[in-house]
């Protein structure tokens, strides 16, 4: 993380603990300022265009508030069989999500925006994966779900914690299902003239 008196360079509009650990994987130094937006969920609605449309809400609006800095927004979905599946309401919001993710393979979506309004830069990028998962009985649903917290997650799991249990196998980008897909983050910070 940066403390340059002058401002930060780059800042990550981001709660997630996950996106600041990849990010800072990438090496770069950063501030954290998470976007107070409000994200389109709808169950039925197209999974690209929703990641695209809250990873720009989130990048605009802590751009708004800092001109000069150059902001990454993110947004991290699952789809299943023409439904999507945010983060959880509640344990059994979670549970029906696994039983519903059992056995069958669907994909992650990641939207990546960067904005900097100093001089209008605007990039975007959408990232996909496949992750497949073993048949689950309920004991391991519960196993898992006494493990792992679920309800900051999208699809009420994570793969990068106790993944083992319920991953059978995964295509693409493991970073772009735990939420910051890092090699076209670093494409896109290499665009906005950050690279390293
Ligand atoms: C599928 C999957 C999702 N996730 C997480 C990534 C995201 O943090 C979260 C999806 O929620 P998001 O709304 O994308 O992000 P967030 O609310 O955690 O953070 P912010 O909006 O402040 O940027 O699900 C995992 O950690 N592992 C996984 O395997």
């Amino acid at each position: 993380m940066t403390s340059d008196p002058k401002g930060p360079r780059l800042i990550l509009a981001s709660a997630s603990p996950r996106r600041r650990e990849l990010l800072a994987g990438l090496g770069y130094e950063f501030s954290i300022v998470p976007a107070e937006v409000t994200e389109h969920e709808a169950p039925d609605a197209d999974p690209r265009a929703m990641v695209a449309h809250n990873a720009a809400l989130k990048a605009d609006w802590v751009a708004a508030r800092h001109p000069d800095a150059t902001v990454i927004g993110a947004d991290t979905t699952v789809f299943i069989e023409r439904t999507v599946l945010n983060k959880p309401r509640d344990a059994a919001e979670a549970r029906a999500m696994l039983r519903m993710l059992s056995g069958r393979t669907h994909t992650v979506f990641t939207g990546l925006a960067v904005r900097r309004l100093r001089d209008g830069l605007k990039l975007d990028r959408g990232v996909a994966s496949d992750v497949t998962f073993k048949a689950l009985d309920e004991a391991t649903i519960e196993l898992y779900l006494s493990r792992v917290h679920t309800l900051d997650k999208a699809g009420g799991y994570g793969i990068q914690e106790h993944g083992d249990l319920i991953v059978a196998g995964f295509t693409g980008s493991l970073t772009n299902i735990v939420g910051l897909p890092v090699d076209e983050m670093k494409q896109l910070l290499t665009q906005a003239g950050l690279g390293r």
